[in-house]
């Protein structure tokens, strides 16, 4: 570690990645704080979900930093290997086993940290159960636990899937456009579970939806280009005249 990098749960610093010359990200820097909600926005390819592969370690920076807990070389890392770590990733389309109950997503979710050998031979211990219990109030699922995921609403597989990754308890849980799709109630309701979530853990969220950016009141990240290009409140990040003549006057 050097002796300038602060404290940081997530810290990338000066980071570019080409696809045949075209620069995804461009000397892109970003720090994320242990127990931070944070909000990312950005037009259509600004480079929003190539971040999140870097740091997930399905794309391999260029140059640049990426560091986990100040000190862990996320570029030296594998995918599986960063999973391990606590990084836990969201993709936008709900990936549930629908062909089973909402309450055995979970167990399975559960029970994929042990690996494939113990959860042949695992019964669920009261930890684990009053886990489960815990987490099915947490996405507001708690009603719908004996019932196939199959028959879930779109949003409620969207609260389903972020409950199956804090089943394995990320450290860092990065959830890519949840609410695309959802009712507007499911919407709000989602804003509030995020930031429940984050109560004990950081969450890095990207999203369009500028309604909803505004319930979250966290600290907004507007990428374009492949760079931040304004950081801070969402007033503060919404009125800057950048943004507008890049993202949001589009
Ligand atoms: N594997 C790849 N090969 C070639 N080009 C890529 C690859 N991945 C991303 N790009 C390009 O890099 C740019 C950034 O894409 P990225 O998907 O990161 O943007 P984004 O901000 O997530 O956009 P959106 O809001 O549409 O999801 C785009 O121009 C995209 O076409």
């Amino acid at each position: 570690m050097t002796e300038t990098r602060p404290r940081s749960l997530l810290y990338l610093d000066n980071v570019c990645v080409s696809f045949d010359g075209f620069k995804a990200l461009n000397s892109l820097s970003l720090v994320i704080e242990p127990g931070e909600l944070r909000a990312i926005i950005g037009p259509n390819g600004a480079g929003k979900t190539t971040m999140m592969d870097i740091i997930t370690g399905k794309t391999r920076p260029d140059s640049g930093e990426v560091f986990f807990e100040d000190s862990v070389d996320l570029t030296k890392k594998d995918e599986a290997d960063i999973a391990r770590l606590g990084i836990g990733r969201k993709f936008q389309k709900p990936t549930v086993f629908e062909s089973h109950t909402v309450w055995d997503n979970l167990e399975l979710a559960l029970n994929r940290k042990r690996g494939v050998f113990s959860t042949l031979f695992y019964t669920l211990t009261e930890e684990d159960k009053a886990r489960i219990e815990e987490i099915l109030a947490t996405v507001r699922l708690g009603h719908r636990s004996h019932e196939l995921a199959g028959s879930l609403s779109h949003g409620q597989k969207q609260w389903l899937e972020i409950g199956m990754l804090l089943a394995q308890e990320p450290k860092l849980l990065l959830v890519d456009e949840p609410v695309a799709g959802m009712t507007d109630a499911e919407t709000v309701e989602t804003a509030i579970l995020l930031k429940e979530i984050a109560k004990t853990r950081s969450v890095v969220v990207v999203e369009h939806d500028m309604g909803f950016i505004r319930d979250l009141g966290v600290k907004v990240t507007c990428l374009a280009e492949g760079s931040v290009l304004a950081e801070g409140s969402i007033d503060y990040v919404s009125n800057d005249p950048k943004v507008i003549e890049n993202y949001l006057g589009r």
